[in-house]
């Protein structure tokens, strides 16, 4: 098996000097191509995670490596020219356009404005948003739904092989959260991209993700494929693995069967 490429080795944040345990000794491998969740309560240490493995916050302790160099030991600004970050709420540019925004990357590495546009045409289809009628809106002109695409978009202008994915799909209705969240399984795969995402959603994490983590307490409580994690003896765990197909359940109960209506 190759190795991982990212691995987390008992990782700890504080914050507060102290008082504020974010993340609690995780370790957590993320294998080449996997696209993996990460589930969890509001304050459980998702984004802390997340972030440390992009250094946009340092660990206390412990190690993480990408692509098998310790992120200690790469400069900060490539690293993250290596990994994408998609936002919760997209974190577009509001000053610039569409195109300024999912050009500023390959605008910043001195890429010529003619490679720069078809860059963007390109990232623009691959995201599935109509050139013409986008390309130079302002983000406040844009859907919740178009906002993530374009965030999508932008985060994959400089190719990285790493995208990281804070709720990507958190704030929008269920039909665009679906769709999104299909068209980004495809990207993951055709890109062969290996991704981390953040969910609080475990119906979201179990149908987008190849294996879960489940984060309490700053602490990896469990991780594995949905099989694996219903093995786990933890109560949270099994609560959070129980909820889907509970809802699905009265959902059937309640719903005429399709042709009915
Ligand atoms: N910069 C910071 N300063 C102080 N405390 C922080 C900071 N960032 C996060 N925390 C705290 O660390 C803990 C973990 O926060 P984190 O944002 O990682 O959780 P989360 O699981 O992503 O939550 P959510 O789902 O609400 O986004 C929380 O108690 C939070 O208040």
């Amino acid at each position: 098996m190759s190795p991982p490429l990212i691995a987390y080795s008992h990782v700890s944040k504080t914050f507060d000097g102290g008082r504020i345990i974010a993340v609690d000794d995780v370790s957590l491998d993320v294998a080449e191509g996997e696209l993996l969740a990460i589930v969890g309560g509001s304050g459980s240490g998702k984004t802390t995670l997340l972030r440390l493995a992009n250094r946009l916050i340092e660990a206390d302790s412990g190690s993480i490596t990408v692509e098998g160099e310790d992120v200690r030991n790469v400069d900060p600004i490539l690293l993250r020219r290596r990994i994408g970050y998609v936002f919760q709420s997209g974190g577009l540019f509001p000053h610039l356009t569409v195109a300024g925004n999912v050009g500023i990357t390959p605008k910043l590495l001195g890429t010529p404005i003619a490679e720069i546009s078809a860059r963007v045409d390109e990232l623009l289809d691959l995201v599935r948003l109509d050139r013409a009628p986008y390309r130079d809106r302002l983000p406040h002109e844009l859907s919740g739904g178009e906002r993530q695409r374009v965030g999508v978009a932008r985060a994959l202008a400089a190719r990285p092989r790493i995208m990281l994915m804070d709720e990507p799909f958190g704030a929008l209705d269920p039909l665009t959260r679906d769709a999104l969240g299909d068209d980004f399984r495809e990207l993951h795969s055709k890109l062969g991209l290996t991704t981390v995402m953040i969910t609080h959603d475990m119906s979201e994490a179990i149908l987008l993700a190849d294996r879960i983590a489940v984060m309490r307490g700053g602490r990896v409580l469990a991780q594995g494929t949905p099989a694996e994690l219903s093995e786990s003896g933890d109560v949270y765990v099994g609560e959070l693995l129980r909820t889907p197909r509970r809802q699905a359940e009265r959902l059937g109960a309640l719903l005429p069967r399709e042709g009915a209506a």
